[in-house]
């Protein structure tokens, strides 16, 4: 029954549909929801939609190469999947299906802080590089293991998220009162209101002072911000907005990018996300200045739909849509993506 369905999606959109009747609707109503009235999270879509895309024709687009280094790694191609938490409310097999989809579809994977499966068995499964999505908590000694412990089981990047003080006035998950299942537990987290409200750049310096791996900050969305992780010497930025569940009505990130894109001038990779759906959404977000995107709500709903076979198809969905967008705009490589491919 779930291949007959799976077989007929065509595109990340369908994904939601066919998630709604394979979810309950707590877990549905945790992975869909923004916060207060969803001003941001429809503001995502809609800015990408709102850019229109400027074509070159007569290009020699044979072979289109989708391939990109980060921090160090080769990818080839620009798609990471976001960190969520909770993947077995979604599915049985939670971030385990996560990470033999990741890998099937060559991807990376960025495990939340609140994964229901540990670093060690995922790193068990994992084909393709791992990194960690960290959430510091006001015990810093905890939040140092955490780090030696993504370590130790091989993660390749440590993602700090700096938007969530405090998770905003999330209306919808208090509607149906959201909790996590019996049974389903947050190893290397334990407590969700746990984290600290007092983290200021000075602990991002003490998080590099000890990391052997690269330290990025997600959750940016003032340049200023962009230009102070740049100065604080982290290896990259991403810029969100949480996909709008935290504070509502700030921009939509593709709005906010071209802004910091023009303040950090290329001196570390910036990474975005919010509302990344179709190829030509890869295309505008690195024409604007992004290195790489991640997603995440169609990656929750692609493993609610088909387990680790639903995660690849979103992502390779999103892969073959990037590259028809690079070849019907005339560009073959992501290097050659710039402005031009907008239309002004
Ligand atoms: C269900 C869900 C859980 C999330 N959990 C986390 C999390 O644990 N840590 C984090 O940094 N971001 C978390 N995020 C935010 C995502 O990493 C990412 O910024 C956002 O979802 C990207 O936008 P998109 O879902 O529109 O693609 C979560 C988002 C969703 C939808
Ligand atoms: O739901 C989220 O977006 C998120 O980042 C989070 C925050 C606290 C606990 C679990 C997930």
């Amino acid at each position: 029954m779930d291949k007959i369905e799976i077989a007929g999606i065509v595109n990340l959109f369908d994904f939601e549909k066919l998630a709604v009747s394979k979810m309950t609707n707590m877990a549905y109503e945790y992975v869909a929801s923004g916060a207060a009235d969803e001003f941001t999270v429809r503001w995502n879509r809609q800015a990408l939609d709102a850019i229109k895309l400027n074509p070159t024709v007569l290009v020699d687009v044979s072979q289109i190469d989708t391939s990109t280094s980060l921090l160090g790694l080769d990818l080839p191609h620009p798609i990471l999947i976001a960190p969520t938490a909770y993947h077995k409310i979604m599915h049985p097999e939670g971030e385990l299906a996560t990470a033999r989809g990741a890998g099937a579809a060559e991807a990376v994977y960025v495990v939340s802080s609140f994964t229901t499966t540990s670093l060690e068995e995922i790193a068990k499964v994992a084909t393709e590089p791992l990194w960690l999505q960290l959430y510091v908590r006001d015990d810093r000694s905890f939040t140092k293991d955490l780090v030696q412990e993504a370590e130790y089981q091989g993660c390749m990047a440590l993602c700090v998220t700096v938007d969530t003080p405090v998770a905003g006035a999330r209306n919808r998950q208090q509607r149906v009162n959201f909790a996590l299942p019996n049974g389903v537990h947050t190893p290397h987290m334990h407590d969700a209101f746990a984290l600290t409200k007092s983290l200021t750049w000075k602990d991002i310096e003490w998080l590099k002072s000890f990391a052997k791996i690269p330290v990025l900050v997600k959750g940016i969305l003032n340049p200023d911000d962009a230009e102070k992780a740049v100065e604080t010497g982290v290896s990259g930025i991403v810029v969100s907005n949480h996909s709008g569940r935290n504070l509502d009505t700030v921009p939509a990130t593709i709005e906010a990018l071209p802004r910091i894109a023009e303040k950090v001038n290329k001196r570390i990779p910036i990474l975005m996300d919010g509302g990344i759906r179709r190829g030509t959404d890869v295309l505008k977000a690195i024409a604007l200045g992004a290195n790489a995107v991640l997603v995440g709500k169609p990656i929750c709903f692609g493993l609610a739909c088909g387990g680790a076979e639903g995660v690849t198809k979103v992502l390779g969905i999103l892969r073959n849509e990037f590259e028809l967008a690079m070849a019907l705009t005339g560009k073959a490589t992501i290097a050659e993506i710039d402005s031009s491919v907008i239309w002004k």
